[in-house]
């Protein structure tokens, strides 16, 4: 499904992503960890080609994507909940919903599923996306990455600074979302509880490198706990 194959990144003169490889397949949740700076949300935003990489590839669906624009990744299928959400605060829960189908056909409907996986966001459709809590907006993040039917959900820490009922609620999305089997799910997660829970595949990052991988029950035997610690 999504074939990372030995990309490098640069910010200026300084090398950030190192030779990482990673894949994601359908059905599974993937997760990334690592310390904080070590080129987790980088990794992210070179997958939607956000920033340029120098040089590697990355395969969706069997064809290599990392020459196209975000929009044609997003096009091609690949959903993205970004760190710290961006929910756009002067548009409703609706409006912010609907920038999520924005490049399909006009008129399509919001899929009424997520209103199911999110309750609380269809009693919330009026209201400004800026005067929701900061779980409901996490919500509302991952609701607008999905409302496009994407094959790959990409979230980016969704735990951070959210209660922890709202947590058990995005674990239980994520995990059922996963369980479908129709979609490759790629979570960074500082939390390491929450990633170990999720986690079918681990991956850990070190100053721009994958330094451990594995399967997820192998996580705590492998000691990921303790190379993550802060
Ligand atoms: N726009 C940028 N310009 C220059 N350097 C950057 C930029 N964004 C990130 N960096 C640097 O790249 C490195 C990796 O950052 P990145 O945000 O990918 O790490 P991270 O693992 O996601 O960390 P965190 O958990 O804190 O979000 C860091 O050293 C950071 O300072």
């Amino acid at each position: 499904m999504l074939n990372v194959k030995s990309i490098n990144q640069y910010y200026g003169g300084s090398h950030i992503l190192r030779d990482v490889s990673m894949e994601a397949a359908l059905g599974q949740v993937t997760v990334i960890l690592g310390r904080n700076g070590v080129g987790k949300t980088t990794l992210l935003k070179s997958l939607m080609g956000l920033v340029p990489i120098k040089s590697g590839a990355i395969e969706f669906d069997g064809r290599p994507i990392h020459q196209c624009t975000p929009y044609e990744r997003a096009r091609a299928g690949i959903g993205f909940v970004p760190q710290g959400r961006e929910i756009f605060a002067r548009l409703t829960v609706e409006e912010n919903l609907r920038m999520g189908l924005a490049y399909k056909p006009a008129g399509m409907p919001v899929p009424a599923q997520l209103y199911e996986l999110f309750p609380v966001l269809r009693q919330m459709l009026g209201r400004r996306g800026g005067d929701l809590s900061g779980g409901q907006q996490q919500q509302l993040a991952i609701a607008r990455a999905l409302a496009a039917q994407p094959k790959l959900l990409v979230l980016d820490e969704p735990t951070e600074g959210i209660q922890p009922s709202i947590i058990k609620d995005i674990g239980r999305v994520i995990r059922m979302l996963a369980d479908r089997g129709d979609m490759a799910i790629v979570l960074v997660e500082q939390y390491y509880d929450f990633a170990q829970e999720l986690a079918d595949r681990y991956l850990v990052m070190e100053r721009g490198e994958v330094i451990a991988a594995g399967a997820g029950k192998d996580m705590e035997a492998a000691g990921v706990r303790q190379l993550v610690a802060i």
